[in-house]
């Protein structure tokens, strides 16, 4: 991890920019059925055009934004995955140790059947039941199941049974957040961790975020605007930290058209067209 982070930041010494902006992916800058994400590519190079940095922050794992990374033309950025637990350095496709995943289900075995098998994990599923669930492409669930730092899931249990199930992680620290479709569990990282650290490495003057789900929104409050992307398949975010003084907006549109619309929008606003 330590040659990683000192890779990432001697990668990153040259780059510099006025914007860097922050998004999550699923539900977010890609469709959360049909993971379509070219509604957004008018604002993804009026960004490009302005060399305005874009870094992906999803709890996808490596192997799956390496490719997407590339598609997007967005390499020369770092990205966030797992939930903050992992940084990939610009143009970098690092090899993570997977150790703190092994860990994680070796504490999920030790927890009573009862609770434990109304958690539906990743690690647990065949690839066959990963696609069921996420409507992805065996390429891609295959890719989802390459995980080093946490483990999503679906919860099939009631509420009081899962406020049990989270007791007995926390113990072991473990910290469970919800993501646009799945419970993700991992030892305490947050996207805003790396957020952090970037913002600290690039110095941008303005910084943006976008995402839709609970595990966004420490991002979005730390952003100076932080975008609420509408889904219809969740309930909506709760009022978040700032928004009555106006650096968060809330998007009526879903998904990537909800992107472009806000991207343009706050490009105006801070006249950087
Ligand atoms: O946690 C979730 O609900 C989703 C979406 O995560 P983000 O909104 O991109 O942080 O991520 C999980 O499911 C995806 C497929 O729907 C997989 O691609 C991810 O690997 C998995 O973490």
């Amino acid at each position: 991890m330590q040659c990683q982070l000192r890779r990432f930041i001697n990668d990153s010494m040259t780059a510099t920019t006025d914007l860097i902006v922050f998004t999550d992916l699923d539900g977010t800058l890609i469709d959360h059925d049909t993971y379509d994400w070219s509604p957004a590519q008018p604002a993804l190079s009026a960004l490009k055009g302005m060399s305005a940095g874009v870094v992906l922050a999803s709890s996808k794992t490596a192997a799956e934004i390496i490719p997407l990374r590339q598609t997007l033309g967005l390499h020369q950025w770092p990205a966030i995955v797992e939930n903050g637990a992992g940084i990939l350095s610009p143009n970098g496709a690092e090899t993570q140790d997977a150790s703190q995943y092994n860990e994680l289900l070796s504490i999920l075995t030790k927890i009573p059947p009862a609770l434990r098998d109304l958690f539906r994990g990743f690690g647990a599923c065949s690839p066959e039941q990963v696609i069921d669930m996420t409507g992805l492409t065996a390429k891609a669930a295959q890719l989802a199941k390459q995980r080093m730092f946490s483990e999503p899931g679906l919860w099939l249990g009631t509420d009081m049974q899962k406020a049990e199930f989270l007791k007995i992680l926390t113990a072991q620290g473990v910290t469970a957040q919800q993501g646009g479709r799945f419970l993700s569990l991992s030892f305490g990282t947050n996207k805003v961790d790396q957020m952090r650290r970037i913002i600290e490495t690039y110095r941008p003057k303005h910084t943006i975020a976008l995402g839709d789900a609970p595990n966004d929104v420490k991002m979005l409050e730390h952003a100076e605007f932080g975008v609420v992307i509408a889904n219809p398949h969740r309930s909506p975010l709760p009022p978040l930290t700032g928004e009555e003084d106006g650096h968060i907006l809330r998007t009526k549109a879903s998904g990537p058209m909800g992107w472009n619309m806000a991207i343009h929008d706050l490009l105006d606003r801070l006249e950087l067209h």
